[in-house]
């Protein structure tokens, strides 16, 4: 459903707007550690429900660890990190949009809803094959040179 923000939404008037848009909110956060708290809740709930998410978090971890390990420059580990992190960030928008999904259409097939969740996988499909690519990139020439001098 879409909102049409009327022409006399003046910047003056935006705030005003805004706060009106919120009261639909359930429950709004009313600090920033109760905003931490409903956060640290998506991120166990898509650990506990998406075997995806729990996989990334793994591979993601490896491939962390192994640059540790193999010494890489802080900036090459700092690039693995990011593409990592991108995954799961993708990981938990594509959860997010899985739910907003289901709870719009519930058990009916919709062609926007297939639309919808075919392109939120998508993204998370993408980013983790930049990541791979990265990770091999980065991380296979030192441990290829690390296995030839131990054999
Ligand atoms: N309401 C719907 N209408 C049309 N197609 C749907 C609908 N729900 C799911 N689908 C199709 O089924 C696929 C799988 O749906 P699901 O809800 O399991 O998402 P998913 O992206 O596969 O989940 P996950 O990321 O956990 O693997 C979607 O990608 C979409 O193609």
């Amino acid at each position: 459903m879409s909102q049409q923000v009327s022409p006399s939404a003046t910047p003056k008037r935006l705030p005003t707007l805004v706060s009106k848009e919120r009261e639909f909110s359930w429950q709004i956060a009313s600090n920033l550690f109760v905003s931490f708290k409903y956060a640290w809740a998506g991120i166990s709930y898509s650990f506990h429900t998406q075997r995806n998410f729990r996989i990334h978090i793994a591979v993601g971890s490896f491939a962390i660890a192994l640059s540790l390990f193999l010494h890489l420059k802080p900036v090459e580990i700092a690039i693995i990190a990011i593409t990592s992190g991108l995954v799961l960030t993708l990981e938990l928008v594509n959860t997010a949009i899985e739910s907003l999904v289901d709870l719009t259409v519930k058990q009916t097939y919709h062609d926007l809803a297939k639309i919808a969740k075919d392109c939120a996988a998508g993204a998370v499909l993408v980013s983790a094959f930049v990541a791979l690519l990265v990770a091999a990139i980065l991380l296979l020439p030192p441990l290829l040179a690390l296995i030839m001098t131990a054999i």
